[in-house]
């Protein structure tokens, strides 16, 4: 059994990480099992630079292979915000619920679907002790629907609605969400790296 550390405290990318790599013969731990864990602040401008931050603290702490996720929300609208302050969109909370209303709220006098263009994007970085950090990055293209729907997944994904469906991210089932997120696609790639 490989043994790997996800350098994240958010339940919703741990179930993700856990469903991805369980098959592929990965035992996954991630922060949650280790509240002594250092806390990384999030100084970098963009996702793979927090991705980074957060890999190395840990890995340099309990010298084992590390995968940390940098993630969010990018509304073209907006010029890509709440981008690498999606966490703290609405406040240091970090309130999925207040995040949401305040997307919606900003994009409450733009009606047209192709003005409402956004993206998931993931930055991995991995991080084995003794070599250079490498970064990779998933997008997945959707619409900010007009009001949330769903209840799976979590973060922005009840009013993210998927290109090419009708469905919002949180109402595909957990398969259907692992086959087509930003996540997925970065740990496909990282699994290339990871050989
Ligand atoms: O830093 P860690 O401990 O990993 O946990 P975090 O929740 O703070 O994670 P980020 O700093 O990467 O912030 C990611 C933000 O983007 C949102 N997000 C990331 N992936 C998402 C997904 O698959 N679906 C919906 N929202 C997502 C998430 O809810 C957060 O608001
Ligand atoms: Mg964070």
């Amino acid at each position: 059994m490989k043994h790997i550390i996800i350098a994240t405290k958010n339940k919703g990318k741990v179930r993700e990480f856990e469903a991805i790599l369980a098959p592929l013969g990965y035992q996954v731990q991630s922060l949650l099992d280790y509240p002594n864990s250092v806390d990384v602040e999030e100084t970098g401008e963009t996702f793979e630079e927090n991705a980074i931050l957060k890999a190395e603290a840990v890995s340099e702490q309990f010298n084992i292979l590390t995968i940390a996720d940098d993630s969010g929300l990018a509304v073209d609208y907006l010029n890509g915000e709440p981008g690498v302050y999606s966490a703290r969109y609405a406040g240091p909370e970090k309130d999925d619920t207040a995040n949401i209303i305040k997307v919606l709220e900003k994009l409450k006098n733009v009606p047209s679907k192709e003005k409402r263009t956004a993206r998931f994007i993931c930055a991995l970085a991995v991080s084995i002790p003794g070599q250079k950090t490498q970064t990779v990055v998933g997008e997945c293209e959707g619409y900010i629907a007009k009001e949330p729907s769903g209840d799976g997944g979590f973060g922005y994904d009840p009013i993210f609605t998927v290109k090419n469906s009708t469905k919002t991210m949180a109402e595909l089932s957990k398969e259907e969400k692992n086959q087509i997120s930003h996540r997925a696609e970065a740990l496909k790639k990282v699994q290339g790296l990871l050989k």
